[in-house]
């Protein structure tokens, strides 16, 4: 006898066939629409909860700000007070972080009076833990190449806005299957506008470098029914209009005019890729040109994520290098002068911090 189920409005399922839109799809996991998402960066409920309770039970402090230290400005750690540290290395599902710049650790305390946690480290599944934890707000912070050719080595880029590129290409950390508890799913869509994505092993180990690897493979062959796996493409679609808010913006160059720091404090796009090279010649003339002003291999995903869960956010980048535009250019950029740079604005960007910090209202 043939089963037959209705799965969601339009769609049934007769003997693990199911029909959409008039397609048959026969797939191997007959609850595909239970199946859990892809091991994602960002991480699952469970498992981030699991870390917040295993967090919580080790510190005393209960943050509502997060800071992300990005390459070489770790040194905003030196600043907090009453810390208590965590090394990701001791917390299950953290990857260690091994690039040069980058501790890899949790440092809880107290900034100007106000509870915050930082990474110093960068990966994505700390942002969900923060949420979970109570963070509202966070800051992230990074080294970037400047492509705006009025920007020096050494000036601190308020992010107006950034382009994910990895995101034109479906590298996306919100794929998958859409957790409500973490952010906003916006429900019925329509049988005509279902959008269903084929997932491929595609986000395999996060590696330790914080360098958000793909293993591309052979993908495009052939795709027999059996290997055929659906993704219903949750209808998850956060504004990022106004993610780096026009309030915080403001604070931040409001906090650096009141420190003097207004001659090098700028404002401008970031632009990610995932590296782990640094930008061609031509690839920079083209970042340029589609409107961004600096480039780095962060900040966008942990962006994404964090709007997703609402928080409110405030991102900075320290021009650590000037971008090659110049092909007869023998310039190259390289990490050694991302860390230099760090270490020489680092008191400065501790200061900004921690007044932006104490100036902040949360909600
Ligand atoms: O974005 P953060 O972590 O600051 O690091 C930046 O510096 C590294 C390159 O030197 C890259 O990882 C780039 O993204
Ligand atoms: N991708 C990239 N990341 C950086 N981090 C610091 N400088 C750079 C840069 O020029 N390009």
């Amino acid at each position: 006898m043939s089963t037959k189920s209705v799965i969601m409005n339009g769609e049934t399922k007769v003997d693990g066939v199911v029909h959409i839109n008039g397609m048959k799809r026969k797939i191997q996991d007959t609850n595909y629409h239970e199946s859990p998402a892809p091991k994602r960066q960002c991480g699952q409920y469970e498992e981030v909860q699991n870390i917040k309770n295993l967090l919580f039970k080790r510190v005393k402090c209960r943050p509502t700000i997060g800071i992300v230290c990005g390459s070489g400005i770790g040194g905003l750690a030196d600043v907090v007070e009453d810390a208590e540290v965590i090394k990701y290395g001791e917390i299950p599902g953290f990857a260690v972080s091994t690039v040069p710049g980058h501790k890899g650790q949790l440092v809880f305390g107290t900034l100007q009076g106000k509870s915050v946690v930082l990474m110093q480290g960068r990966i994505a599944l700390p942002i969900r833990v923060m949420h979970v934890m109570g963070v509202k707000m966070l800051i992230l912070t990074n080294a970037a190449g400047g492509l705006n050719e009025s920007f020096n080595v050494g000036d601190i880029m308020v992010i107006k806005d950034h382009i994910n590129m990895p995101g034109f290409a479906g590298m996306n950390p919100l794929v998958g299957t859409n957790d409500d508890r973490f952010g906003p799913r916006f429900p019925a869509m329509s049988n005509d506008n279902l959008y269903f994505y084929r997932f491929g092993p595609r986000f395999p180990a996060m590696s330790n470098d914080n360098l958000y690897f793909y293993r591309f493979g052979p993908r495009f062959p052939a795709m027999s029914n059996d290997n055929l796996y659906f993704y219903r493409f949750g209808p998850r679609f956060p504004a990022m209009s106004n993610a780096y808010s026009l309030k915080h913006r403001k604070l931040a160059h409001k906090v650096a005019r009141e420190l003097g720091f207004h001659d090098f404090v700028r404002e401008g796009v970031y632009n990610m890729l995932c590296g782990p090279n640094f930008e061609s010649v031509a690839e920079c003339r083209y970042i340029r040109m589609i409107g961004a002003d600096a480039t780095g291999m962060s900040t966008a995903h942990e962006a994404l994520v964090a709007r997703h869960c609402g928080m409110e956010i405030l991102g900075m980048s320290l021009i650590t290098n000037k971008c090659v535009l110049d092909f007869d250019s023998d310039q190259m950029a390289n990490h050694e002068e991302v860390l230099e740079t760090g270490a020489k604005r680092s008191k400065d960007f501790q200061k900004l911090v921690s007044k932006i910090v104490e100036e902040l209202e949360l909600q």
